[in-house]
């Protein structure tokens, strides 16, 4: 399980005209089965990278470089190679629908399944995520759980095509640190349960080096650094990752970093 799932050769996207590049040149090689943790304060480019990887770019963005897939064996197919998730589940979950429809949805589409398989697939996936009775959540809509019971459905809606890449986007951020730490405890069993790779993204660098194998910090659209956590925590190669580890906590806050650094 060390073969290399993606390589990233000198990527770069800009989303228009006369804009700065928001990913400059990325050389990175994505491990297959591996917790990958990219850090950055806001605007480094993150949520582009995992935009381009699941081919979830706007039209109008250019994008230039390679992107290789050995470890998919074949061209990637957006929907169904990669799951995402998101900070906010009630972007990613629909109101009007109910909590079965929805993580159905994508077994039935992605897996060929008819509704009456997928329905069975998805309330094993609300237990997956232990979600309190799944039964009836079947049934309930969005409006009617928490935040976290919320982004454990958006986490089992992501799931349900067996992708073989798990990305999630800040996918804690809005969530009390208790509940942060459940999410991050579900994502790590459940990767490792299914050799999924997880690209966590994440403002706090203290929060993922609790779980991940390894660290790729941005910068203004650029790879400052890429190593494993012990390594990038223990010897940073750059000032930037230094400082940060000095900060040692959330990049979303950018004065912090402007005192550590001038
Ligand atoms: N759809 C878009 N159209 C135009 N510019 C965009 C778009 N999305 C992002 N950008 C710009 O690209 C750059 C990188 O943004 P990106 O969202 O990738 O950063 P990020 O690291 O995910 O930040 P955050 O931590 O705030 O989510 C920023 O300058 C941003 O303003
Ligand atoms: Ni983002």
């Amino acid at each position: 399980m060390s073969g290399i799932f993606c390589s990233l050769r000198q990527l770069s996207v800009t989303y228009g005209r006369g804009v700065a590049a928001a990913l400059d040149g990325i050389d990175l090689d994505i491990v297959a089965g591996e917790r990958l943790a990219i850090i950055g304060e806001s605007g480094s480019g993150k949520s582009t990278l995992a935009r381009a990887l699941a081919g979830l770019l706007p039209e109008g963005a250019r994008v230039g470089g390679e992107m290789f897939w050995p470890g998919l064996g074949h061209a990637p197919r957006p929907g169904r190679d990669f799951g995402v998730v998101f900070q906010d589940p009630g972007s990613s979950l629909n109101p009007v629908l109910t909590i079965g429809e929805q993580v159905a949805e994508g077994a039935r589409r992605h897996l060929g399944l008819s509704w009456k398989q997928a329905y069975v697939r998805a309330e094993e996936l609300l237990g997956r995520v232990r979600i309190p009775q799944p039964e009836k959540t079947m049934r309930a809509f969005p409006h009617q759980l928490s935040g976290g019971q919320r982004q454990r459905v958006a986490i089992a809606a992501a799931i349900a095509a067996r992708p073989a890449l798990l990305i999630a986007d800040e996918a804690t951020s809005a969530l009390d640190v208790v509940v942060q730490a459940e999410i991050v405890r579900l994502l790590d069993g459940l990767v490792r349960e299914d050799g999924m790779t997880l690209l966590f993204i994440t403002h706090d660098i203290a929060l993922a080096s609790g779980f991940v194998d390894r660290i790729a910090v941005f910068r203004n659209a650029r790879l400052v650094e890429a190593g494993p956590v012990r390594s990038v925590l223990s010897a940073p190669k750059s000032d930037y990752t230094a400082a940060l580890i000095a900060s040692h906590r959330d990049l979303a806050t950018p004065p912090l970093m402007a005192e550590v650094l001038p």
